[in-house]
């Protein structure tokens, strides 16, 4: 289904320990055992600027780029940034487009195999702030499970989005709130950092969600695991260059998902009160 292309030296976080920690690191300890996680879909102008400012951030921190054949060459250019990188960036290739979940979660299996004790998303199109990075991998430091850069808590803000998406954004998430009776501002929101453990207690072969209902389907889990949920305010900026892919279909797998999975929580909440045990969220 896809290739990988990695940098020379291949080394992931678990060949190194802190006496490599030379002067070029900055931000938190944990960014040197973190992985960045960078879907792409026609992003060729893009990727080598996401790349760059997450380098220049956290010098230390790992990179995959997961493209879906990008027509537009994306996945060849990530080949060239990976050659050049010292084992700091490595690519997979997926023969096509095939959404935002399936792409972060092969993503995942990947880091995962490799000994990440952090791994992130991050969108390629420079909405999602390298500079940034460094607030969520705090919040894993100080014990969190998932930390999701918010739009929507106070500090948090968006940036020259279309009034339309910014309504959609918002209508969703409190749409989400409500079905399923959380307090998370951003739960769609897709910055986010993500303890290994966290992801090694889901099934990932288990989610469907294609679109971007996957970070709902994700943070949702997690939830009613009861894993420790945090947000962190971020400036989202609209991208400057290319198009967003969100679509009509995206949408609609989002709200048949979220009024499902709300349906059957309520529905085990009842079961659970009628036989007296707890149902979380
Ligand atoms: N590999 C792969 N990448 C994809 C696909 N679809 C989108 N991407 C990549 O996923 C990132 C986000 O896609 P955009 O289309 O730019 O997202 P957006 O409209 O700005 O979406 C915003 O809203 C989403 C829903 O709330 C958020 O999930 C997302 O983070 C962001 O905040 C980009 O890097 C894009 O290339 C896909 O099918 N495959």
């Amino acid at each position: 289904m896809s290739e990988t292309t990695e940098g020379p030296e291949d080394r992931g976080p678990e060949d190194r320990g802190p006496e490599d920690r030379g002067p070029e690191d900055r931000g938190p300890a944990i960014a040197a055992s973190t992985l960045v996680i960078i879907p792409t879909y026609d992003e060729r102008e893009n990727l080598p600027r996401i790349v760059a400012r997450v380098h220049a951030a956290l010098p230390t921190t790992h990179v995959l780029v997961v493209d879906d054949g990008s027509p537009d060459g994306t996945g060849d250019i990530a080949d060239r940034l990976a050659a050049e990188s010292s084992g700091r960036i490595a690519v997979l290739h997926r023969t096509e487009k095939n959404g935002l979940g399936a792409a972060y979660i092969e993503g995942f299996r990947w880091g995962l195999d490799r000994g990440y004790a952090v791994l992130v998303e991050m969108d390629a199109d420079g909405s999602h702030s390298p500079e940034q990075l460094h607030r969520l991998l705090e919040q894993i430091e100080a014990g969190a499970d998932l930390v999701i850069g918010s739009r929507y808590v106070p500090g948090g803000s968006v940036v020259n989005w279309p009034k339309r998406r910014e309504v959609l954004s918002r209508g969703g998430n409190i749409y989400s709130r409500l079905a399923l009776g959380v307090k998370i501002k951003d739960i769609t929101g897709g910055y986010r950092a993500y303890r290994r453990a966290a992801l090694e207690s889901l099934d990932l072969g288990a989610i469907e969600s294609h679109g971007y209902c996957f970070q709902v389907d994700l943070a949702w889990r997690l939830i009613q695991g009861g894993a420790a949920v945090v947000e962190v305010p971020i400036t989202f900026t609209e991208r400057e260059i290319g198009e967003s892919k969100m679509s009509g279909s995206i949408v609609r797998e989002a709200l048949v998902k979220v009024t499902a999975w709300g349906f059957r929580n309520r529905v085990q909440k009842l079961r659970a009160l009628t036989a007296g045990t707890k149902v979380r969220a």
